[in-house]
């Protein structure tokens, strides 16, 4: 089968490997769709990611979806034919995270495209059928892929509590502040503002829902959200960006007793916070990683049409032309998501 390997050198080759079998309790998926995360787009440019580092040839890819070509003997409710959406992390099942439920904190997880794990860039992938979920007839293979990313934004919704008429401020209107917009909406979000530093985001963000937007660069991110919220500020605010995060305009923009739930992963995220602040408004500042047990209500809210995701995904490339598809995931700064198209 044909994969697209990221070299230790960083470089893209095509390799020709062998095709994998199931095992017992997993499904032999032909991938059709995979979407390119800007975590990919960071290995191949800079090799590593915090202690992740890229040792040796890696498939990158871990927002996909396919169709099952072979089931193995021990799955009972996936057949041959079904399309699916793959859950990346392999996770261990034992540990005490994995027991309360909270299994995206797991430890020992395989999540793939993170070293030295493979990811999605590939004809075929192997995968545990319990992380293999079916699609609808009315949820497209790119809204399967998709379903990571959206995943992430339920999960970062749920922490932060989001409710029936929130206002909700997002800081950031890239892939994960856009599936967070959709999933706030979802939750019953009455107002959403979002800041961003490029403005056919804000567009976008405005076309998809958003109620006021602000450019970061130009005008101030807690003084848009007060403005519009009449001195109240956000129910809830979330950190989207892969910048240094902007925590004083975080805080700035919730409101008394309000929430700021922090997604970005930054290099750079070391930054000075005025505790006082948190505490005499006190705010809950929560962290927000991955997702546990997203992937079914992403598919249904998809399937009742109570969230749109297909939107951000702006082009498409086969897996030949891999290379130009990150580089233009890298350039091109009014795209929101690339995706790769595998086996045309
Ligand atoms: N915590 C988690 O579970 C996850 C975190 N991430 C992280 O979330 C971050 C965002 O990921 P994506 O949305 O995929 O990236 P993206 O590149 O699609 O979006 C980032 C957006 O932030 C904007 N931006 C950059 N600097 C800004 C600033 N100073 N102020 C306002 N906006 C700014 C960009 O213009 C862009 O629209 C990344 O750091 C990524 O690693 C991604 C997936 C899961
Ligand atoms: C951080 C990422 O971008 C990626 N989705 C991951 O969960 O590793």
């Amino acid at each position: 089968m044909q994969t697209a390997v990221l070299t230790e050198d960083l470089a893209f080759e095509f390799e020709d490997r062998e095709r994998p079998t199931s095992d017992s309790d997993e499904v032999l998926v032909e991938m059709t769709d995979v979407g390119i995360c800007k975590s990919d787009v960071h290995y191949w440019e800079h090799g590593k990611i915090g202690e992740y580092v890229v040792e040796d040839p890696l498939l990158l890819g871990h927002e996909s979806a396919g169709v099952i070509a072979e089931v193995g003997d021990d799955v009972e409710d996936l057949e041959v034919g079904d399309r699916v959406a793959l859950e990346p992390g392999i996770v261990c099942g034992t540990c005490e995270h994995c027991r309360r439920g909270e299994y995206n904190l797991c430890p020992n997880v395989d999540f793939m495209a993170t070293p030295p794990f493979d990811g999605a860039f590939a004809e075929y992938v192997a995968w545990p059928a319990d992380l293999a979920h079916p699609l609808p007839d009315n949820v497209s293979q790119v809204e399967g892929a998709l379903c990571e990313p959206f995943a992430v934004g339920l999960h970062a919704t749920r922490r932060g509590g989001v409710g029936h008429g929130d206002t909700v401020a997002i800081l950031g209107g890239g892939t994960v502040g856009s599936v967070t917009m959709e999933a706030a909406k979802a939750a019953g979000a009455t107002d959403i503002i979002v800041g961003d530093i490029v403005d056919s985001k804000l567009e976008r963000a405005e076309a998809h829902g958003a109620d006021a937007t602000v450019n970061v660069r130009e005008g101030d991110f807690a003084a848009t959200v007060e403005d519009y919220t009449d001195g109240r500020g956000a129910d809830v605010v979330f950190e989207a960006t892969d910048s240094e995060p902007d925590v004083e305009a975080l805080i700035d923009a919730a409101r008394r007793g309000g929430t700021v739930v922090m997604i970005g992963l930054a290099d750079e995220a070391t930054v000075e916070v005025d505790a006082l602040e948190i505490i005499t408004n006190e705010l809950d500042v929560l962290g927000s990683f991955r997702d546990a047990n997203r992937y079914g209500p992403a598919i249904d809210l998809l399937a009742e049409g109570a969230a749109e995701i297909e939107w951000i995904a702006d082009f498409t490339e086969p897996l030949g032309n891999v290379q130009e598809a990150f580089e233009r995931a890298r350039d091109d700064d009014d795209a929101i998501k690339g995706m790769i198209s595998i086996g045309e």
